[in-house]
């Protein structure tokens, strides 16, 4: 286990069974569809990557990249659009895959622009959800596990662009952030 972390919460294996059955959800609902799936970057970006591999239906896949945390632990409440995607949204299929809901600011902004693009459908697949934080109502469509309030990284969460490459979800030591 990395040193800054005090406990793990989610196993990477626990992590990738829970993707294999998201995958199999998804293959059936979007079968005959070609969906857009939708990476927000950067915390989506391995959630994505080991996502689409299970998913058995052809799809395209394009990227966003959006910030609204920064180099802190709480949501600024502004959404940033960094990298906006290649291709039109109109009369798409579109399946934003995010790697967790916390506040629901950064995908409340999200569903209402791609909607406003005339996507044909906009569907949410988030690996976590933090529903105990929420301030706008919002609801993925499919998720993969609910966790309790605290703030975790691993899986492609960060914490001031740490941790992202760990393999698995945990919590980190206190004085991490007091640094
Ligand atoms: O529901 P919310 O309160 O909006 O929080 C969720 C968003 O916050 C994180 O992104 P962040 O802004 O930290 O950018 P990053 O993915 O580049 O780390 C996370 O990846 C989600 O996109
Ligand atoms: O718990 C979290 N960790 C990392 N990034 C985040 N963005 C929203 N919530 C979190
Ligand atoms: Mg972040």
């Amino acid at each position: 286990m990395h040193n800054d972390i005090q406990e793990v919460l989610i196993s990477e294996e626990e992590i990738q069974a829970k993707i294999r059955e998201l995958g199999s959800k998804l293959s059936a609902e979007y079968e005959g569809r070609n969906p857009l799936v939708i990476c927000v970057l950067k915390g989506a970006f391995i959630f994505m990557a080991d996502l689409v591999k299970t998913i058995t239906v052809p799809l395209e896949l394009d990227f966003m990249a959006v910030s609204s945390y920064g180099a802190s632990t709480k949501s600024s409440g502004v959404v940033k659009i960094i990298k906006d995607l290649d291709v039109s949204v109109e009369g798409r299929d579109v399946l934003i895959v995010e790697d967790i809901i916390d506040s629901g600011l950064t995908l409340s902004h999200l569903i209402e622009m791609l909607q406003n693009r005339k996507a044909k459908s906009v569907a949410v697949c988030t690996l976590f959800d933090k529903p105990a934080r929420r301030t706008v109502d919002l609801q993925a469509d499919y998720t993969g596990f609910v966790l309790p309030d605290a703030f975790v990284v691993g899986y492609g969460l960060d914490y001031a662009e740490h941790y992202r490459n760990l393999p698995y979800i945990g919590i980190l030591k206190p004085e991490i952030y007091s640094k």
